[in-house]
C-alpha cells in the first residue's frame, strides 16, 4: 500500500472512532485482517492510530497554539492535523516534509485547495517554530492533563483520591505501551513447553509471576503464532489471570460467572477445574454469549454453559446456596484499561462512575444468596475508581454481615502484590504504572454463615 493510501486509511479509522465511537482496537484488528497490509504498514498504522488517540488533548493544545481561536475547521481536518503533528513530534520514521506533503494531498483530495493551503501553512509553522513548552503551565492538574492527554476532571478526581505523584505516574503509564501477556491452556500444553516453542520461533517471552499459566510477550505478534491458532494459548492481561488464581475453583465444583462475556475468566476457571464440574456463565447481552461459547470451543473446554440473562435476575432460575464459587467481574468504567483503549478517557463521564457503582452493588446483592456457606466470591473490575471498587465492597459488607473479605486472600497473592500500594482492607487495587498490567481491582469474599 502506498504511504498516501495508508495515511488515508489511518484518517478514516480515526474519523470513525470519533464519529461513531467505534473501538480503536476492533477497527485496527479489522484493517489488519482485511486490509492486505505489509507487516511494516501494520506497525505504522497501529502506532499512528493509537498514538494520535492517546495524545489527543496534547495534540489539540499544540494545534490551538498555531490557530486563530475563532477559526472553525471541520473535524476531519482537525484529525488530519492531529495525526500529522503526532508523527512530526513523536515519531522519527518519516521526515517532516513527507508528512506535510501527504497531509496536503489528502486535504486537497477530501476538501479543496483552500483547506490544503491551510493545512500546509499550519504544519510548516509547526515545523519552523516547534511545539509550545508545556512545562510552563503553572497549574499542576492542567499540566498533567495536557502533557498526558487526560481530561481535567479525571486528573483532578485521581489527584483527590491518590495524590498528584501517583496520578502523574498513572497518567504517564497510560500513554506508554505495555507488553502483551498470554495464558496457556494447561490441559493442552505446559507453560514450559509453550515458552520453548515460542522462543524457538523468535518471540521474546518470560514467565509471569501472577499466574502459573501466564507468559509475558516482550516481542512478537502472538496472533500469528501457531500456538494461538491451535487454541493452546489465549491473550489475557496478567491482572485478569489473578481472578481464576484467587477463586480457587476445584474440579467438580459448581461455579457461577455472573458477567461472563467474552469468557476470558470463565475459560481460565474451567482450566483450573480441569474441565470437570460446571460453570454457569451469564451475560446481559445476547450477542455476547456467542463470544463465550466461541472462546470455550477454541480452547477445547466443555463445562461452560453460557446464556443471556441479567445477573440481577438469577435468583429466578437458581436456588439459594447453589454455587461453591461465584465470580462478579462487573461492568465498570474501564478507567484501568486506558492504555489499550485510549478512547475510554474521552468518552467516560464522571456521572458514569456513580451510575455504574450502583449497578455493581446491585449485582453483588442479587447474586450473594446463591453462594453456599463457606463459598468464595470474587468481585473484580478493570478500573482504578475507589467508588466502583473499595466503596462497593465496603457497602456490600455493611449490608451483608454474613460476608467478610477473606483474610486468606492476601496471603495467597504473589509476594510483590501483597506488599503493593494498592492493598487495602477491602481488596487489591493494581495500578497500570506498577506491574506492567492493566489497572484492575479484585477482592475475595467468603460467606461465613
Ligand atoms: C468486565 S466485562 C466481563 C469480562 C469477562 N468476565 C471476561 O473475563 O472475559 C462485564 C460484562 O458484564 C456484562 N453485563 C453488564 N451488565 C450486566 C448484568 N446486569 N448482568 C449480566 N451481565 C452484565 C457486560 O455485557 C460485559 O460483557
Amino acid at each position: 500500500m502506498k504511504t498516501y493510501q495508508l495515511r488515508n486509511t489511518i484518517l478514516d479509522i480515526l474519523i470513525r472512532i470519533e464519529k461513531d465511537q467505534s473501538f480503536s482496537h476492533l477497527l485496527i484488528d479489522h484493517e489488519i485482517k482485511t486490509g492486505q497490509l505489509k507487516p511494516k504498514d501494520e506497525g505504522l498504522l497501529t502506532e499512528v492510530v493509537y498514538g494520535t488517540l492517546q495524545r489527543e488533548i496534547t495534540l489539540d493544545y499544540y494545534l490551538d497554539s498555531f490557530m486563530d481561536s475563532k477559526k472553525k475547521v471541520d473535524s476531519w481536518v482537525r484529525i488530519l492535523l492531529r495525526m500529522s503533528i503526532y508523527q512530526m513530534v513523536f515519531l522519527d520514521k518519516v521526515p517532516d516534509h513527507a508528512i506535510i506533503h501527504e497531509a496536503v494531498e489528502i486535504a486537497k483530495q477530501r476538501g479543496h485547495k483552500g483547506i490544503a493551503g491551510f493545512v500546509n501553512g499550519l504544519l510548516r509553522n509547526v515545523q519552523r517554530n516547534g511545539i509550545p513548552n508545556t512545562a510552563l503551565i503553572e497549574d499542576p492538574v492542567s499540566r498533567i492533563s495536557i502533557e498526558t492527554s487526560h481530561p481535567e476532571w479525571l486528573v483532578s478526581r485521581w489527584a483527590a483520591e491518590y495524590g498528584l505523584t501517583t496520578t502523574k505516574a498513572m497518567c504517564e503509564a497510560n500513554i506508554t505501551r505495555k507488553s502483551q501477556s498470554i495464558r496457556v491452556q494447561p490441559l493442552k500444553i505446559s507453560r514450559e513447553e509453550a515458552l520453548e516453542v515460542l522462543m524457538e520461533q523468535g518471540f521474546i517471552v518470560t514467565p509471569s509471576h501472577f499466574s502459573n499459566q501466564g507468559i509475558i510477550v516482550e516481542k512478537g505478534n502472538i496472533l500469528s503464532s501457531q500456538l494461538f491458532k491451535d487454541g493452546m494459548i489465549t491473550i489475557q492481561d496478567q491482572s485478569s489471570m489473578l481472578v481464576a488464581e484467587m477463586l480457587d475453583a476445584q474440579p467438580n465444583m459448581e461455579v457461577l460467572d455472573a458477567c461472563s462475556a467474552p469468557g476470558g475468566k470463565a475459560t481460565h476457571i474451567a482450566e483450573k477445574m480441569e474441565d470437570k464440574g460446571s460453570i454457569k456463565a451469564y451475560d446481559l447481552h445476547k450477542k455476547k454469549v456467542k463470544l463465550i461459547e466461541e472462546k470455550a470451543e477454541s480452547l477445547g473446554l466443555t463445562i461452560i454453559d453460557a446464556e443471556a440473562n441479567d445477573a440481577r435476575k438469577l435468583q429466578e432460575i437458581h436456588a439459594k446456596e447453589s454455587f461453591d464459587r461465584i465470580l462478579v467481574d462487573a461492568p465498570c468504567s474501564g478507567l484501568g484499561v486506558i492504555r489499550g483503549k485510549p478512547e475510554i478517557k474521552y468518552t467516560k463521564k464522571e456521572t458514569d462512575i456513580e451510575r455504574l457503582s450502583e449497578i455493581q452493588l446491585d449485582i453483588l446483592e442479587h447474586v450473594a444468596p446463591l453462594l453456599k456457606i463457606n463459598g468464595l466470591l470474587i468481585y473484580s473490575t478493570c478500573t482504578v475508581e475507589r467508588q466502583e471498587n473499595e466503596k462497593v465492597v465496603a457497602k456490600f459488607i455493611e449490608n451483608h454481615p454474613e460476608f467478610e473479605v477473606d483474610p486468606v486472600f492476601f496471603g495467597n497473592l504473589p509476594d510483590e502484590l501483597e506488599a503493593s500500594q494498592g492493598r487495602s482492607e477491602f481488596g487489591l487495587q493494581l495500578f497500570p504504572q506498577d506491574f506492567q498490567t492493566d489497572g484492575f481491582f479484585l477482592t475475595r469474599l467468603r460467606r461465613k454463615h
